[in-house]
């Protein structure tokens, strides 16, 4: 290449900082969509929203996906381009986060219907936006690593997300303390600075295509170099979404499949996350609060071994897939293993009290579901890549969700808790890995815009009634528990003590018996139909794709004969 022709995403170190400034927003979003999770017990005994209110809040969050704000979303970005469509979706989050900062403040009104108004209204700006911002930024990447690293970049723009998550599972209550707004506040400004970063990139942007412009207008453009200056023209002539290719696509059957399991399987994922540091506080014991002994020690010894067992087999796993099959032999890859799981299995030992006191912190424990697959994704992601076995997968993805609701809900042993997480976590590494490469198998080059905004709209209509569905069906199976709290709370109130000392005594009640718990065995128990149902969709996306001939099981690049 001639070196006067070198553009900016030419350079290793600009394309992976460009990466960085563009993967804050993923990780900005996907943080303010999960923070509420440790925060449902507070948000009742602060502000006295109910199961049920909580899952309005949150399923109310996708409602302007599920009537197709990603495919207006989409043709906009197509005609706005990269930077107008960012600012455009990246603001309308950041005033949803500012609107929903601002009403948990009391800013609107301090009773609960005006809180509970103004969370909703933020939450539906911030939802509006949510999605768009993820296509915008999985188009940037493309334009910045088409003829690079572009499947890396996206496991780690996918990592990106799944950290955001994490952290917002691990740590919101901690910045909560005894008041819900905080943590809110929190939130909002790391989309605020998340959108300051997306600005940052656009000089980046703009600077880029002034390159392009002066090679093509120079006349030099030839060859490998024509390729690269003009792959932002191609990809908006081929990412165009048009309605003509969402016909072709519904009636694809392999394509059918694939989106009806992409519903199925998320729906029993993403809503469970929001409710899991609530389900492991009330049904098995674990706390809110960090460290506090008292919770520890009424935990039991058991589950503290359970958790101990939970990190090893979870180093295990880490090692056995980590480890290169380049050590040739399985005799020296075995002994790797046992080295390693030896090593960690004394540190372990040694730190087994902060460890034991973390892992019986329901928040702490639930934020390593999203965390594990930080490493998961990309290890099932290059298997899928070489061996291929992607429907297979989604299968065995679809098995381990089902034991791990199973496990969750019908058991009451912290022991198969910690394996229905574990499960949990590899099911949510597996299927994604396999599920997305898969569709650009099915799908043309030229429609995938169109069947990943199609994808996404389906797959909100399954997360919008399940956000919200389980919180419903946990007020409707509870109606005691939620009235004890309720006249409790209210008689605190009557005694003048303040909504944060309310949270407190009510936790502390409840830990000595004389307040109930919530049973979430059948919210948790619909979610195995989400996964019987996913299991079902895999077989037939795997005898639909034998029939098509794409090659879902076989390994990247190469084709059926
Ligand atoms: N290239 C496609 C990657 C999709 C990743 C997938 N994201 C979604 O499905 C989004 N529609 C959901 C965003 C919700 C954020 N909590 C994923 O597995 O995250």
């Amino acid at each position: 290449m001639n070196k006067s022709n070198k553009i900016l995403k030419d350079s290793a170190a600009v394309r992976w900082l460009v990466l960085v400034l563009v993967s804050s927003l993923m990780f900005a979003t996907y943080y303010f969509q999960d923070f509420f999770s440790p925060l449902r017990e507070l948000m009742e005994t602060d502000l006295g929203i109910n199961s049920e209110e909580f899952g309005r809040v949150i399923g109310l969050t996708t409602i302007a996906n599920m009537f197709g704000m990603i495919i207006i979303g989409g043709i906009i970005l197509d005609k706005w381009g990269i930077r107008l469509a960012g600012l455009a979706f990246g603001g309308l989050a950041t005033l949803g986060g500012i609107i929903t900062a601002l009403a948990s403040m009391g800013y609107f009104g301090d009773d609960k219907s005006s809180v509970l108004a103004g969370l909703i209204v933020g939450r539906i700006l911030f939802g509006s936006g949510l999605e768009v911002v993820c296509v915008v930024v999985t188009r940037t990447i493309v334009k910045w690593f088409k003829g690079y690293e572009l499947a890396l970049a996206m496991a780690i723009n996918m990592g990106f997300g799944r950290l955001g998550s994490a952290l917002a599972i691990a740590i919101s209550l901690d910045i909560a303390g005894v008041t819900v707004s905080p943590a809110v506040v929190f939130a909002a400004t790391l989309i605020g600075l998340s959108l300051i970063f997306f600005v940052v990139y656009l000089f980046f942007d703009i600077k880029m295509d002034k390159q392009i412009k002066a090679i093509k207008a120079a006349g030099q453009v030839k060859g490998e170099e024509a390729i690269i200056a003009g792959v932002e023209q191609e990809e908006e002539a081929d990412e165009d979404f048009k309605f003509s290719d969402l016909i072709k696509l519904a009636t694809n059957k392999s394509f059918i499949y694939i989106a009806l399991l992409c519903v199925a399987f998320y729906s029993a994922v993403f809503p469970f996350i929001q409710y899991a540091p609530d389900l492991l506080v009330n049904k098995f014991g674990f706390s809110y609060v960090l460290p506090d002994s008292a919770t520890v020690v009424a935990f039991g010894s058991e589950a503290l071994g359970s958790s101990l067992v939970f990190v090893v087999i979870f180093i295990f796993a880490l090692s056995v897939t980590l480890i290169p099959n380049s050590l040739k032999g399985k005799s020296a890859k075995r002994l790797s293993v046992l080295i390693i799981v030896g090593v960690f299995a004394v540190v372990v030992y040694l730190v087994r009290d902060t460890l034991g006191v973390w892992l019986v912190n329901g928040p702490k424990t639930a934020s390593l579901i999203p965390l594990g697959t930080i490493i998961f994704t990309p290890i099932f992601g290059s298997y899928v890549d070489k061996k291929g076995k992607a429907a297979s997968l989604m299968i065995l993805g679809a098995l381990l969700l089902i034991f791990a609701h199973l496990s969750l809900s019908v058991f009451q042993s912290p022991f198969l808790a910690y394996m229905g997480l574990l499960s949990l976590g590899i099911a949510f590494s597996l299927v994604p890995a396999a599920m997305w490469p898969s569709v650009a198998k099915i799908v043309a080059e030229n429609r995938l815009g169109t069947a990943y905004a199609s994808m996404f709209t389906v797959q909100n209509w399954g997360l919008g009634a399940f956000f919200w569905g389980i919180g419903a069906l946990l007020y409707k199976v509870n109606p005691q528990v939620v009235q004890a709290i309720s006249e409790m709370r209210e008689s605190l109130l009557a005694q003048g003590l303040t909504s944060g000392e309310v949270a407190d005594k009510i936790k502390l009640l409840q830990l000595e018996g004389s307040l109930p718990y919530y049973d979430y065995t059948w919210p948790i128990l619909m979610l195995v139909a989400c996964g019987v149902i996913s299991i079902f969709l895999a077989f037939k996306l795997k005898q639909a794709d034998k029939e098509q001939g794409y090659g879902l099981e076989l390994p990247s690049g190469q084709k059926p004969e």
